[in-house]
């Protein structure tokens, strides 16, 4: 689905993403993990188009998609979820499902004063669309609440949603675990299964809870310093010395810095 040819970021001296390769298949749930500072979320704000990479190449459905934007990669199916705006925290969950779809009539003043019953139309359909998923997210019973009262595992139910309302084939979940109790993380690694099972989903997720990676993900990729350290099923991944190494590595700098 996506080929990740030796992408690399630099910003100033610092080689943030160093000679990266590895490729995401269809229909995986491919997990990337690492020690802080191995280049994970910069290697996905290039993939999502956030920034364009310093050299290298990045391959999606066989046509080449290096340095083009968020906006031009969300149109060829290529979503990655944002924590809700701060704006929409004032909204209610079905309102901020309804928000996504781009390019919707209503926001055109000419079309509207043209085509009511267009615009009248196509808000029934993303309302009804908004309803749907989130009778599948099973959270109508949050329909009118606004978001901003949300748990934080229901708005990351609700980012998740988001992206349904688009026509995505890949999805890039940053942390998606990241304050998310027990209980409502299962029920977000069951729609993460289920969303790859019965719409074909792709998904790439950076994720630090370990649990979640072995319940979800396969392959996993570790990358350490810019690039792929190993990559496989959570078993050899974890198994792997390089990767013990790179984490205590990690973690001893950090104390070490700690105390300095
Ligand atoms: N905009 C930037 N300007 C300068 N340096 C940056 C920038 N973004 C990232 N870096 C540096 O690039 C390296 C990789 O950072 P990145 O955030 O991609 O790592 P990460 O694996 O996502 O880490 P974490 O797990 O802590 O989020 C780090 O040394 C970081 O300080």
């Amino acid at each position: 689905m996506i080929s990740i040819q030796s992408l690399s970021k630099s910003f100033g001296g610092v080689k943030a993403v160093n000679g990266c390769s590895f490729d995401i298949e269809q229909g995986t749930i491919t997990g990337l993990i690492g020690p802080n500072g191995a280049g994970k979320t910069t290697l996905f704000n290039m993939i999502a188009g956030a920034f364009a990479p310093t050299s290298g190449k990045i391959i999606y459905q066989g046509q080449d998609v290096t340095g083009l934007r968020a906006d031009q990669l969300f149109h060829k199916g290529i979503v990655r979820t944002f924590q809700i705006p701060h704006e929409f925290e004032r909204m209610t969950a079905l309102e901020n499902l309804m928000m996504v779809p781009p390019g919707q009539n209503g926001e055109n003043l000419f079309r509207t004063w043209f085509s009511w019953a267009g615009v009248r139309n196509q808000e029934r359909e993303v309302r009804k669309k908004g309803e749907e998923v989130l009778e599948f997210l099973q959270l109508t019973h949050i329909r009118d609440e606004l978001a901003g009262n949300l748990s934080g595992g229901q708005k990351k139910l609700l980012e998740l949603g988001r992206t349904m309302m688009t026509e995505a084939k890949v999805v890039l979940l940053d942390e998606p675990g990241a304050g998310v109790n027990r209980t409502l993380l299962a029920k977000l690694a069951e729609m993460i299964k289920q969303l790859r099972d019965e719409r074909g989903y792709t998904f790439a997720l950076i994720e630090h809870d370990m649990d979640l990676i072995a319940h979800l993900c396969d392959p996993v990729v570790c990358m350490a310093q810019g690039a792929v350290l190993c990559q496989g099923d959570f078993e050899s991944v974890r198994s792997n010395e390089e990767v013990l190494e790179a984490y205590l590595g990690s973690s001893a700098h950090q104390e070490t810095e700690g105390k300095a």
